[in-house]
């Protein structure tokens, strides 16, 4: 596979499959091999994972993977405030594809419990990312055509609050009127520090969003995921 014809930033390296399987595969070994490496040393590895269509492969993928769980929290990098029994649950993502078999031993840190209201759901999740060991691990973020990553949206009111890594949320609800939910997003605070950073994407639309960030990467409002490529990260994208 030849690699894109636009040019990355020098922060960026880019896997290129010939298919999702392969590159959820390439991801799920290099994520593997960066846990196992962290829990080499005492104390426990972390690992924000994203929703959305593109990660299940990958998910799934990794729960087969021989590390030691027990000692690995998971917490994915944003929600919906919504029910787990929900179709587009981050939650019910994560719980059905990579919290079972091996990975099910793992400490999940869930963002939203149904049944709060969001500020007290936010002040929740705050008390609960306590629990990880900062920085995280592993970070595996992805990306919508709009340039967004979690849930930090181009025209959501809240992103400068959730992009300034002086503030000390690592959690912001935000509400993007381009959406029908709220959503409980970490913060760059949280995200940025990530000692191994991923960005993974499928598709020719896809590569195209990524070919427009790669523009103007100062232009972070325009295209939050900017931020992530500025600072350095691996993209693993198939067509
Ligand atoms: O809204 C979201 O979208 C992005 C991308 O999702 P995909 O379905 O195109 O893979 C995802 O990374 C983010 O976590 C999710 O909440």
């Amino acid at each position: 596979m030849k690699m894109p014809d636009f040019e990355l930033p020098e922060s960026v390296d880019m896997v290129i499959g010939d298919d999702g399987h392969s590159v959820a595969s390439l991801l799920a070994e290099k994520v593997a091999r960066v846990l196992d490496e962290r829990l080499q040393n005492p104390g426990r590895a972390s690992l924000a994972v994203s929703g959305g269509r593109t990660p299940v492969a990958f998910l799934e993928l990794l729960s087969c993977k021989p590390i030691d769980w027990s000692r690995v929290d998971v917490v994915l990098v944003d929600e919906r405030c919504v029910d787990e029994a929900a179709p587009d649950s981050n939650t019910r993502l994560i719980k059905q594809y990579l919290l079972r078999g091996a990975a099910a031993e793992a400490r999940y840190i869930p963002l939203w419990r149904d049944g709060v209201s969001v500020s007290e759901g936010c002040r929740e999740a705050e008390r609960a990312l306590d629990l990880i060991e900062w920085p995280l691990t592993v970070l595996v973020l992805g990306m919508g055509n709009d340039g967004h990553t979690a849930s930090l949206f181009p025209d959501a009111p809240e992103l400068f609050e959730a992009l300034d890594s002086r503030k000390p949320a690592r959690v912001l609800a935000l509400a993007p009127p381009s959406q029908s939910q709220v959503r409980l997003s970490l913060t760059l605070r949280a995200l940025g520090g990530a000692r191994f950073k991923a960005l993974h994407l499928k598709g020719a639309d896809k590569l195209e969003t990524l070919r427009q960030a790669c523009e103007h990467l100062d232009d972070v409002a325009e295209m939050p995921v900017r931020v992530f490529l500025k600072m350095g990260l691996v993209v693993f994208w198939s067509a």
